[in-house]
């Protein structure tokens, strides 16, 4: 079976690059992404390619390519999906805020809805993939939904999580570790399988291709989440031990690195782990496993979220209590907002929790990221709900210029590990700020020894002073 016409519903950060790639890597598939969200279509669709809603180095060359070829962007969800052979959903599933399970379980709700508007516009069989990442066993929810509220056509379900990271989401599409496919063993599902897999293999080498069965596959995904958390939570609780012991995290992660059998990467302490992903993703295997009454499973996985709370509260009361015990009234500058480089995502970044503390202590807050919006970060403060917006308009102030927002302050926090703050003129930031200058490394990004030369108190996650 040859794809011709693919639909993705859900147009965020998964679809849109997912997409895009697809479209530039197989020009004779015409693939249209659709969403709810008007505004985020029109931008999708907008003529500046600087105005896409998701940055990702890369990303707009591909649009800019592929859009109006083979790649679409669109509102028209029913027709859409009525026209395509393969139908992924790429929706958000976050945690949930409400009822059973509520701030553990995944939010289902808008996979639900899409398999109904699936079932309900689709007068031919389709193929149905899960793209979103779903907890272990959700394909038959999907199933049942759309063989008992179709129109009689056949659906076959797939899943294929991504496993991109933000920030090199273009480069880790275009040259994956691994595709993964779980589907089932009927000679119907095979043949899903096939016809996924070779949309892929039109640019992935064959024996990174993996297939495997659907539960298998959908557990995988919530599996590599939870590892690669882990080693942050893991590395972070050695940084405090070091801050103790004098040892430095850097050359720990290092020695322990060079061993082939933990290798070198996600050892990198940081201030804590954000991103959409890896909380929720564990929070929702949390649940799973106590639904299974799995409760030492469950407490093992939900310590890595623990820890790195912990990790963000402590940085933020090291900072108080360097700052000889008060903030009050005192500018503090956050240099980055965003929860990693290279995206202008803020989802769970470790910046927003730092904010809070901090502002809780009345400091007044000075912020310079080059890719979030102002309106994002209000948004980011506001939906904790810890003081009213005005509050926190009046107490956060947010600067296009990085040494505007330097300016006078008593300490500035590395918070995203940004290429541009290392080039900055650092001598002229510390002559424009209160002495003493107090630097806060969360990101381990600055060069230690040449601040303390300009005359900084530097402090650096996992580096005892
Ligand atoms: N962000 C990542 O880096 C990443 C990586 C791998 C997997 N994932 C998973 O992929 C999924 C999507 O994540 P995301 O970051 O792209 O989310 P997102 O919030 O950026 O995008 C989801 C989009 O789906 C749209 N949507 C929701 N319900 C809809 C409906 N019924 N019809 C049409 N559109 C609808 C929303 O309007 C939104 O634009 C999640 O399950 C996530 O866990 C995310
Ligand atoms: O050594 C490290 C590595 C990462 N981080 C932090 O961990 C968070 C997550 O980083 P990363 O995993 O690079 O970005 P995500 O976009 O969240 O990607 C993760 O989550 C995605 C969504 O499920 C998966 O697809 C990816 O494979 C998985 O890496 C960020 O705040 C990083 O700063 C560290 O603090 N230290």
């Amino acid at each position: 079976m040859k794809i011709k016409n693919i639909c993705c519903i859900g147009a965020g950060y998964v679809g849109g690059p997912t997409m895009a790639v697809i479209a530039k890597q197989c020009p004779n598939i015409k693939v249209t992404v659709v969403d709810i969200n008007q505004a985020r279509i029109d931008a999708w669709n907008s003529d500046d390619f600087n105005k896409l809603p998701i940055f990702e180095p890369g990303l707009a060359e591909i649009v800019k390519e592929a859009r109006g070829k083979n790649l679409f962007f669109s509102t028209n969800i029913d027709k859409t999906i009525d026209e395509a052979d393969m139908i992924f959903i790429s929706v958000n599933t976050p945690t949930k805020t409400y009822g059973k399970g509520k701030g553990m379980a995944a939010d289902l709700k808008y996979i639900e809805l899409c398999a109904r508007q699936i079932a309900k516009a689709s007068k031919q069989n389709k193929i149905v993939v899960e793209k979103s990442t779903l907890p272990v066993r959700t394909a038959s929810a999907i199933k049942s939904i759309l063989d008992n509220t179709g129109n009689g056509v056949q659906f076959q379900i797939l899943s294929n999580p991504e496993f991109l990271a933000e920030g090199t989401a273009v480069q880790d599409l275009l040259d994956p570790d691994r595709i993964l496919i779980g589907g089932g063993s009927s000679e119907k599902d095979q043949k899903a399988v096939d016809a996924l897999a070779d949309i892929y293999a039109n640019w992935v080498p064959k024996d990174k291709i993996l297939t495997t069965n659907v539960w298998s596959s959908e557990l995988s995904k919530l599996t590599a989440n939870a590892f690669l958390a882990q080693r942050v939570s893991s590395i972070n609780a050695m940084s405090e031990i070091c801050e103790k012991t004098g040892a430095d995290v850097r050359e720990v992660s290092k020695a322990i690195g060079m061993d082939s059998r933990i290798g070198s990467k996600f050892l990198n302490a940081s201030v804590g782990f954000g991103g959409s992903c890896f909380q929720k993703d564990i929070l929702n295997l949390v649940y799973i496993a106590k639904s299974y009454g799995l409760n030492e499973v469950a407490d093992y996985w939900e310590q890595v979220i623990l820890m790195n709370e912990h990790q963000k509260n402590r940085f933020s009361d090291n900072m108080v209590s360097t700052l000889y015990n008060t903030v009050s009234g005192k500018k503090i500058t956050f240099l980055g907002w965003a929860f990693k480089k290279d995206t202008n995502d803020t989802r769970e970044s470790a910046a927003i929790k730092v904010a809070d503390n901090l502002l809780n202590e009345q400091a007044k807050i000075s912020v310079y990221d080059p890719k979030v919006s102002e309106e994002r970060i209000y948004t980011d403060l506001d939906y904790l709900n810890t003081r009213s917006s005005d509050e926190n308009k009046s107490l956060l102030t947010i600067n296009k210029d990085p040494y505007d927002a330097c300016k006078d302050s008593h300490a500035i926090t590395i918070l995203t590990e940004w290429d541009e703050f290392k080039s900055y003129d650092w001598k002229s930031i510390y002559k424009n700020m209160q002495k003493p200058a107090f630097v806060f490394d969360g990101r381990g990004l600055l060069n230690k020894k040449e601040l303390e030369e300009i005359g900084f108190v530097y402090y650096n996650i996992g580096t005892g002073n």
